[in-house]
């Protein structure tokens, strides 16, 4: 059978992978027209690249239609539970450098805490009757985080985009969402919190402990560790 390779299938990260497996001697590259999502790979026998969105690569991964797939660990640890027995990470990438973190409106100048943060979900609750708002569409980590550190009196809303401009459309009171530079945060007038740091990410390629890899599948993939220079510790 072939190794099936996941890569995101535009944008940054698919120009930044195809750069990452280009320096290693692996040619990737889109075939057809501009729209088509068709691919190949040239300087190794045995892979075929299947484009996908970012997003759906955990998935795929788990399902076991892909042997390997490229995507940020934001998106294996948010999408996929107990995603260390689903997933291996082979090699962090080095691009598609974030920080999911929590931040509230910047004149809340008493709030630059997580212990600020609990304070303030109480009183707002005591005052509005309802509980404080988080928009995000990371429920899983943003969950995980706050209970261990100890902030309970909150809502998660969901948001598949533009986080930042919720808290201005009074959807939510707070964010958790990606940055990179912390312009979007900026110009929206938020503030991450001091300790809201909640989960550094980065394009990194990932194998499937899921997918069955026969004998020819496993040679394929020694060659390609050997190539991209990827020890081969056990599962
Ligand atoms: N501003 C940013 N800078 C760098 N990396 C980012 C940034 N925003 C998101 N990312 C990373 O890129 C990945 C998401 O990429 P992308 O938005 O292409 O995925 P997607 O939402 O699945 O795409 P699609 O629109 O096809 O559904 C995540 O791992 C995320 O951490
Ligand atoms: O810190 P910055 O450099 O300003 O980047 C942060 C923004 O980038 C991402 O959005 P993206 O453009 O990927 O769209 P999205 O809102 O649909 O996720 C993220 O969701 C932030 O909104």
């Amino acid at each position: 059978m072939t190794l099936k390779l996941g890569v995101p299938s535009k944008g940054r990260l698919m120009e930044k992978t195809f750069q990452w497996f280009g320096k290693r001697g692996i040619a990737l590259r889109r075939t057809g027209s501009e729209r088509e999502y068709a691919a190949e790979v040239e300087g190794i026998d045995g892979v075929e690249l299947v484009l996908l969105s970012a997003g759906e690569i955990p998935r795929e991964l788990v399902a076991g239609r892909i042997h390997l797939g490229v995507t940020g660990n934001d998106l294996i640890e948010e999408k996929l539970a107990n995603w260390e027995q689903q997933v291996k990470p082979l090699a962090p990438m080095g691009f598609g450098e974030a920080n999911l973190i929590l931040a509230v409106p910047a004149f809340w100048v008493d709030v630059t805490t997580l212990e600020d943060l609990d304070a303030a979900a109480r009183a707002f609750r005591a005052t509005h009757g309802r509980r404080l708002r988080i928009a995000t569409k990371y429920h899983r980590l943003v969950r995980d985080f706050l209970q261990a550190e100890g902030v309970a009196d909150y809502r998660l809303v969901d948001s598949q985009g533009a986080t930042e401009g919720t808290v201005k459309n009074e959807t939510a009171e707070a964010i958790a969402d990606i940055t990179s530079t912390g312009e979007t945060l900026r110009a929206n007038h938020l503030r991450i919190l001091e300790d809201g740091l909640i989960l550094r990410s980065q394009a990194t390629l990932f194998k499937s402990r899921r997918a069955a890899f026969d004998e020819t599948d496993r040679a394929t993939l020694a060659q390609l560790q050997e190539m991209l220079g990827i020890d081969r510790a056990p599962r």
